[in-house]
């Protein structure tokens, strides 16, 4: 096999495994566009999804979850690709919070994702190349709009819950406000109703360590056989500290160092927090693809509810009948506090029925993703009481 074709072959292979959707999917055909925020409508589209659980004879069972930045649907499986437990096993399953002998759970991949919804590396039908950059770009309401035609492709009217974090809990806010009739109890955790101009600021630098590396190719990496690992690692690195907190940095490495006695006087990773970013950065390179990366976080800048309400949140939920609980860390300084406050004052104002919970922890905004036993009881708590107003669970 001569050079070119061996990277001829690598480069068919990556943009299979990127469009290879290791999960069932439903495609949109021609008779069913998707109109998106920025004018254009997408058509055909694909969104790959996991589910769990049986859904019962009237439907009415169904929880919906909205994955974060970097997840996918996998959310109570082994990962395909990384072979790890799904990212919220501890919440859900048989038995857990969101029990599964109980409820039909549905997680989809977002669309703009890259774990077989459509997405940047996609094929464009018009020119039968990955789309890369000529993607449109896709907002939190248009990932929303596309779960709502997944939601219908089920038969299901209205959703029993829908729950999320981070850019999960902003899909979750989408839903509540855009399509609220059809969202029972909502569960919004780590988030806010807006990206914040800090948090606008740690994607821009990410992105610009994507499009900065050399490899990236303008976008077309795929066809060029190449990945921009090193920008996509660098951005990682960066964005995984906003995840963390001083504390726990300082808990789990302090100024310990990594596999030596002493400092090189080079620029090697002397340091175990140095080691860690960079095998944080390199692992994830190994499960996502760039471009994807850029419309994520672009979607999450995006993100302002109030905006769409001439600027009062309160009127984005406007005669809403969705129960909500929204929850917060106090060491998450990329969604502070004073963001789910805000959403939680705007939903008072609305005359909304909703519970604030702010559970104290020191491991940052990621701890929505980790063992926090008050989460689980406060999500446990709402999930059943909720199931009591609707006549799913016995009083
Ligand atoms: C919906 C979703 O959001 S899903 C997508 C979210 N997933 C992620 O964001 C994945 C990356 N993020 C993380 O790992 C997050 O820190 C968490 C919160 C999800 C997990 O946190 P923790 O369980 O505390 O794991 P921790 O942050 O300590 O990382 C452990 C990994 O770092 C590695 N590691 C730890 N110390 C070092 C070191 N000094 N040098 C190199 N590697 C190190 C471990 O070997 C381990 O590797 P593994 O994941 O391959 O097993
Ligand atoms: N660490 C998570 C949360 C980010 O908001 C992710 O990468 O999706």
């Amino acid at each position: 096999m001569t050079k070119a074709s061996r990277a001829s072959a690598t480069t068919d292979q990556k943009i299979q495994e990127a469009t290879n959707p290791h999960s069932p999917v439903v495609d949109f055909g021609a008779d069913k566009p998707l109109p998106l925020d920025s004018g254009v409508s997408l058509s055909p589209f694909r969104l790959a999804y996991q589910s769990y659980g049986e859904l019962n004879a009237d439907k009415s069972n169904a929880i919906l979850i909205c994955h974060a930045l970097t997840g996918d649907q996998h959310v109570a499986n082994v990962h395909p690709v990384t072979g790890k437990p799904g990212w919220w096993e501890t919440l859900v399953g048989p038995g857990k919070p969101v029990d599964t002998d109980r409820y039909f759970v549905l997680c989809s991949n977002v669309l703009g994702g890259c774990l077989g919804s459509t997405g940047p590396a996609s094929i464009n039908p018009e020119t039968g190349k990955p789309y890369a950059l000529d993607l449109p770009v896709i907002t939190i309401a248009d990932m929303v709009r596309a779960q709502a035609m997944l939601i219908d492709h089920f038969g299901i009217k209205q959703l029993f819950a829908v729950i999320g974090g981070s850019m999960g809990g902003m899909q979750v806010l989408e839903w509540a406000s855009s399509h609220s009739d059809r969202v029972f109890a909502a569960v919004a955790i780590a988030t806010g109703a807006r990206h914040s101009s800090q948090n606008i600021a740690f994607h821009e630098v990410g992105r610009q360590a994507v499009m900065a590396d050399p490899e990236w190719k303008e976008g077309r990496y795929l066809e060029a056989g190449t990945v921009p690992r090193k920008g996509l690692s660098v951005a990682r690195m960066a964005a995984h500290i906003t995840y963390l907190s001083e504390v726990a940095l300082h808990r789990k490495f302090g100024r310990n160092l990594q596999d030596r006695q002493n400092v090189t006087f080079g620029f090697d990773a002397d340091f175990q927090i140095e080691s860690y970013l960079r095998y944080q950065g390199m692992s994830f390179v190994d499960r996502f693809d760039p471009n994807a990366y850029l419309y994520m976080t672009r979607a999450m800048d995006y993100f302002d509810l109030a905006a769409e309400h001439e600027g009062r949140l309160a009127d984005a939920f406007a005669g809403s009948k969705t129960r909500f609980c929204i929850v917060s860390f106090t060491s998450d300084w990329l969604f502070p506090t004073s963001e789910s406050r805000t959403v939680a004052h705007a939903l008072n104002a609305a005359g909304a029925s909703v519970s604030f919970v702010e559970i104290e922890s020191d491991r940052g905004h990621d701890a929505f993703l980790l063992d926090e036993p008050e989460m689980f009881s406060a999500i446990n708590g709402f999930i059943r009481s909720a199931a009591r107003a609707k006549g799913l669970l016995a009083q």
